[in-house]
């Protein structure tokens, strides 16, 4: 599992490790990674230019000690302080024994623009809001640059805790962090800005139950896909319930069920307008004449994809007792009190402009503030809701719960219909016996993995999305 902790805890453990430890030893352990990576990303570090770009705080301090590091194995290291009066002064005295040199004032885009490395030690956890105008002027030489940039523990201007950007910040190819992943990291819009991340770890103890956001790795999916025993048949997999599809739409509920035959239930029972085209295409289906009350046993309803109008059918599949998960048209037919009296908290996987409507802000809005934004929904619907896009988030009702960020998805994905696969997969996860939070979760990890396996670079089709379903499942469990 990987985690990402605030601010405030990171803080905390840092103050406990510092007690401990003699001066300057946390930032001497923070340079020698980031200088490992710097020299990594160089071709040849003896000769290269290297210019840090230095703010009054310790993410200056780290990025001038790295930098002496450097110096030593022959780069050609310059450092633009952006408050001279003030930056660290044993990492400047440091950066100055190995004969750094400090950039004249007025020269320091000019030093940007033909380095072949920049360093951004402007700000790191320390900082709030956009970047402050001189500081923006050089991130802006930065990316105008051949050069690459290397941000100190995260790329100057986002929010750490949130991953927002307000205003402007540096766009990195690689962000070297220490101690713990910081939310910022791993939810755009800031995570873009970070590149990729390396993570150096300093020796922070964090506390097990105090994460901000978690993200599954294979081993963990792994441990938590259902997988038939000796003694199981088709109705102790699960059988699920896909409630999708109008005459208007009858495509959204052959690809539900495409997803639901590959989630890992035993059987996929289907009720709704668009019988024939599901049946025609998966003669594997179960399909019922009825509504979602009267079809028979599932342990688990899919509602709401292709839906139409059809609140009627809604309302059944959120009054019935299984767990359920509501997407699409269901999350505007469904009655907001309904769900909240729910015993079980439903599963709902809104997209960015869904969740918006359901919020009443603007789909910018929750684009720029995913995890305020998931949250608040978890807490008006008391749901387990699952906020799909660039970075999918998955946020139970209650606030203590770590949120669940998934990022194996790919913009390819965004297809018509992808989203009705995912529906499926994880309606399918629910019958299987997993939690709303599991099944959200990992049913976003193997579609965003299959989406990548099947589009390998190229246009996919939703149908190709759930084909590929199987080829991720595999991939996890190999390991
Ligand atoms: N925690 C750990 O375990 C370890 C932490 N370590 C390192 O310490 C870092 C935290 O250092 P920190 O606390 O000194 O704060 P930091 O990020 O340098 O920011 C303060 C500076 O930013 C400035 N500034 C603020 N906002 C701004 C804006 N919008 N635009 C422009 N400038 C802005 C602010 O200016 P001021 O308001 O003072 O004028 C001040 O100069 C952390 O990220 C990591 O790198 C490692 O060394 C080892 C272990
Ligand atoms: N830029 C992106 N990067 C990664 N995944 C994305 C991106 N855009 C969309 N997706 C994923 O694609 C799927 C699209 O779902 P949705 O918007 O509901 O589509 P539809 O309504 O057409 O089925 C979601 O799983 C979403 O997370
Ligand atoms: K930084």
């Amino acid at each position: 599992m990987r985690t990402a902790y605030r601010v405030e805890t990171v803080r905390a453990a840092e103050r406990e490790l510092m007690e401990r430890l003699p001066e300057a030893a946390l930032m001497q352990r923070a340079a020698a990674g980031l200088a490992a990576a710097c020299a990594e990303l160089l071709d040849r570090v003896y000769g290269s230019r290297v210019v840090l770009l230095v703010g009054s705080g310790d993410n200056g301090g780290d990025a001038l000690y790295a930098g002496a590091r450097l110096a030593r194995r022959g780069a050609g290291v310059a450092a633009v302080l952006l408050s001279p009066g003030r930056a660290h002064p044993a990492g400047l005295a440091a950066f100055r024994r190995v004969g750094g040199a400090v950039v004249e004032p007025g020269r320091a885009e000019d030093a940007v623009a033909r380095a072949d490395l920049v360093v951004d030690g402007i700000v790191g956890i320390g900082g709030k809001g956009g970047l402050r105008p001189e500081a923006a002027a050089l991130a802006r030489a930065a990316a105008a640059s051949r050069a690459a940039v290397v941000a100190v523990d995260l790329p100057s201007g986002v929010e750490a805790d949130t991953g927002e950007v307000r205003g402007e910040a540096v766009r990195a190819d690689l962000t070297v962090t220490f101690g713990t992943h910081k939310p910022g990291l791993l939810i755009d819009p800031a995570r873009e800005h970070a590149g990729s991340v390396r993570l150096v770890d300093i020796g922070l103890d964090l506390p097990a139950d105090g994460a901000e956001l978690e993200a599954l790795q294979h081993a963990d999916v792994a441990r938590l896909l259902p997988v038939p025993a000796a003694e199981s048949d088709k109705y102790r997999r699960g059988v699920v319930g896909v409630a999708a599809g109008s005459d208007r739409y009858p495509g959204a509920a052959v690809l539900a069920v495409a997803g639901a035959l590959r989630g890992g239930a035993g059987a996929v029972r289907y009720v709704g307008a668009a019988g024939d085209a599901v049946i025609a295409r998966y003669p594997e289906t179960l399909v019922s004449a009825t509504g979602p009350a009267k079809a028979g046993r599932v342990q688990a309803w899919a509602v709401g994809p292709g839906a139409g109008e059809d609140a009627a059918t809604v309302a059944e599949v959120v009054a019935a007792e299984v767990p359920v998960l509501i997407d699409a048209d269901g999350l505007r037919l469904a009655d907001r009190d309904a769900v909240r009296a729910r015993t079980a908290p439903p599963l709902l996987p809104p997209h960015a402009g869904e969740a918006a409507a359901l919020l009443g802000v603007s789909r910018e809005e929750v684009e720029a503030g995913r995890l305020t934004a998931v949250r608040e929904l978890a807490e008006a619907y008391r749901a387990t809701v699952l906020l799909k896009g660039s970075t999918t988030l998955v946020a139970d009702p209650g606030g203590a719960a770590p949120v669940r960020v998934n990022a194996t998805g790919t913009p390819w994905l965004a297809t018509a219909g992808s989203g009705d696969v995912l529906s499926g997969v994880a309606g399918s996860l629910l019958a299987a016996g997993l939690s709303a939070r599991d099944a959200g979760s990992v049913g976003a990890y193997l579609h965003g993995l299959a989406g990548r396996l099947a589009a390998r670079g190229a246009p996919v089709r939703a149908h190709q999305v759930a084909e590929a379903v199987g080829l991720a499942w595999r991939d996890v469990v190999r390991g």
